[in-house]
């Protein structure tokens, strides 16, 4: 269940306003506990850092706490040692005479793809080395932070800028944005459409023109009142006489300092891939320098030059019951195909063993989520009924999508009926598991759904200047319910005095159900035969 964490429920907690008759069973048949996802929990730098479906997919499978890729960025940036490596190429490509240094990514201290303080620290590094020519396109959050504040970032970013410069003749723009959900960052190939969008705002320089951010953000809002900044539509900036202020050029250096993968990998691909590619027109394709902040998928070395190195995440627990001989399947959504393929298998796409492991994509709607709320939950859930019927596979996963995409709008209407068609398909499937004497297991990968207002430091709900609650979009950094029924007669029982149980306890808890070893270096299972 992505998103579903456990909330104080109260009015705002979608979770507790959804009627959950099959998850309230469930909590009867087997054991109960309540699981951290968050923070350190899940090799995030600190404990204020909500979960993310990377860390809390990549912790699920690994079976240990690995220091993410976002706290490796977050060292090697602080620490100095990113300028060491392919940053020496980056400049050497932005300084050659002409040449502009492109970065591109989201506007966030959110902490879940990029880093505001990365951003900063790329930027006075690139003073100090003498980049002339510099170029910012932005992607506006509203997602990982809190909504309608793109035009705050965006002036930070400007006066940012403006400090950097002064006293100086250095030539730095913001030259193109838009907001995330429309514009580049697609994941899993659900709509290449998000990423051509990009394309023309960034590289193109052909996207809907405006004079300035600002100018962008404020039409953008005028025109839509009440929108997101997500869904703010792409936009190029352009001078006086409608020329753009930055389209990319053969020769300049172009970064993507996003450090999580799945959102950007498409851009990384529409840059470095040949002929072959097929995600859309690129019309005519720059010839640059081009680095990611780190590597975004490790099967295809996607991309081939990055800023800083991932951390290796093996003998992952699909890669053990793949050892094992035994079969899998993962299912999911498009939405969140790769979280149970690419996170969940330590930031690898194929299989380890193609002859014993389907993965079902099953095809996301492509609209926002909001307007069609169960989302794919039945659909999901047909897909593992069906393969318990068969009979053939000893280890079933799936991600129900739904409390966290539509979490993620902001409608807490829409999120109740979420949560809702997340609890029926859990229902269904429960039975199929039941009637196949088969193990239930059933968690979350952070919180969303049950926290679903903004909130002042003492907690107390806050309210937008029209009484109206201001509505979170954002995930959180509550606990996650675990439950573990298992339908075969065995009994299990809770381990007590556990240190911190967490997600990371995940996959001895399954290597135990499905009686194999767990491996030493494994945080140990969070249930015992009773
Ligand atoms: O949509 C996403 O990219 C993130 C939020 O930034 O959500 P999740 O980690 O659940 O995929
Ligand atoms: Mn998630
Ligand atoms: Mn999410």
């Amino acid at each position: 269940m992505d998103g579903i964490g456990i909330g104080t429920g109260d009015e705002y907690d979608g979770v507790a306003a959804a009627q959950t008759p099959h998850l309230d069973a469930l909590r009867e048949q087997g054991t109960y506990q309540e699981i951290y996802a968050h923070g350190t929990h899940v090799g995030l730098s600190s404990d204020s850092d909500m979960g993310n479906s990377e860390v809390g997919h990549n912790t699920m499978g690994a079976g240990r706490i690995i220091p993410q890729g976002a706290k490796r960025v977050d060292d090697a940036v602080r620490g100095g040692e990113i300028w060491q490596g392919a940053w020496r190429d980056v400049v050497a490509a932005a300084t050659t005479d002409g040449a502009a240094l492109h970065l591109i990514g989201l506007l966030s201290d959110g902490n879940v793809h990029s880093s505001w303080e990365h951003l900063t620290l790329l930027l006075e590094q690139a003073k100090s080395e003498g980049v002339q020519r510099l170029r910012l396109h932005t992607l506006f959050d509203g997602r990982d932070v809190e909504d309608r504040t793109a035009d705050r970032y965006a002036a930070q970013l400007e006066s940012t800028l403006a400090d950097l410069t002064a006293g100086s003749d250095l030539d730095w723009r913001i030259a193109s944005g838009g907001g995330r959900m429309v514009t580049t960052m697609d994941r899993y190939e659900a709509n290449w459409g998000v990423v051509e969008a990009g394309w023309r705002a960034h590289v193109l320089g052909t996207a809907r023109p405006f004079t300035s951010v600002d100018e962008a953000i404020t039409t953008l809002r005028a025109e839509t009142p009440g929108i997101s900044d997500q869904l703010l539509e792409a936009f190029t900036v352009v001078d006086q006489d409608g020329q753009p202020v930055g389209p990319v050029r053969d020769g300049d250096a172009v970064v993507i300092f996003n450090f999580r993968g799945d959102r950007a990998i498409e851009l990384t691909r529409a840059f470095v891939e040949g002929d072959g590619f097929t995600g859309f027109d690129r019309g005519d394709r720059p010839d640059v320098f081009f680095a990611g902040m780190t590597l975004y998928d490790g099967d295809t070395n996607m991309p081939p030059v990055r800023l800083v190195q991932p951390p290796v995440i093996e003998d992952t627990v699909s890669e053990l019951i793949a050892r094992a001989g035994l079969r899998q399947l993962a299912a999911s959504e498009t939405q969140k195909y790769g979280h149970m393929t690419y996170f969940w298998n330590g930031n690898r796409s194929d299989p380890f063993d193609a002859s014993t492991e389907t993965y079902v994509d099953i095809p996301s709607d492509q609209i926002e989520f909001d307007k069609a709320p169960r989302m794919k939950a039945a659909e999901t859930a047909d897909c593992v009924i069906d393969a318990l019927a068969e009979g053939d596979y000893t280890f079933l996963r799936s991600n129900l999508a739904g409390g966290d995409m539509v979490g993620h709008t902001g409608n807490f209407e829409a999120t109740i009926v979420a949560v809702e068609a997340v609890d029926e398909a859990v229902g269904r499937i429960a039975e199929a598991v039941r009637a196949a004497g088969g193990c239930l297991v059933v968690t979350a990968d952070h919180g969303n759904s049950e926290d679903m207002v903004e909130r002042d430091k003492a907690g107390a709900p806050r309210m937008a200047p029209d009484g109206t609650p201001l509505w979170k979009t954002a995930h959180s950094t509550n606990l996650i319910p675990l439950y573990v029924a298992d339908y075969s007669g065995q009994r299990w029982t809770t381990v007590p005095g556990l240190d911190a149980p967490g997600l990371s306890n995940l996959a001895a808890t399954l290597l135990v159900l499905l009686g194999l070893p767990v491996p030493e270096d494994y945080r140990p299972s969070l249930i015992s035969p009773a």
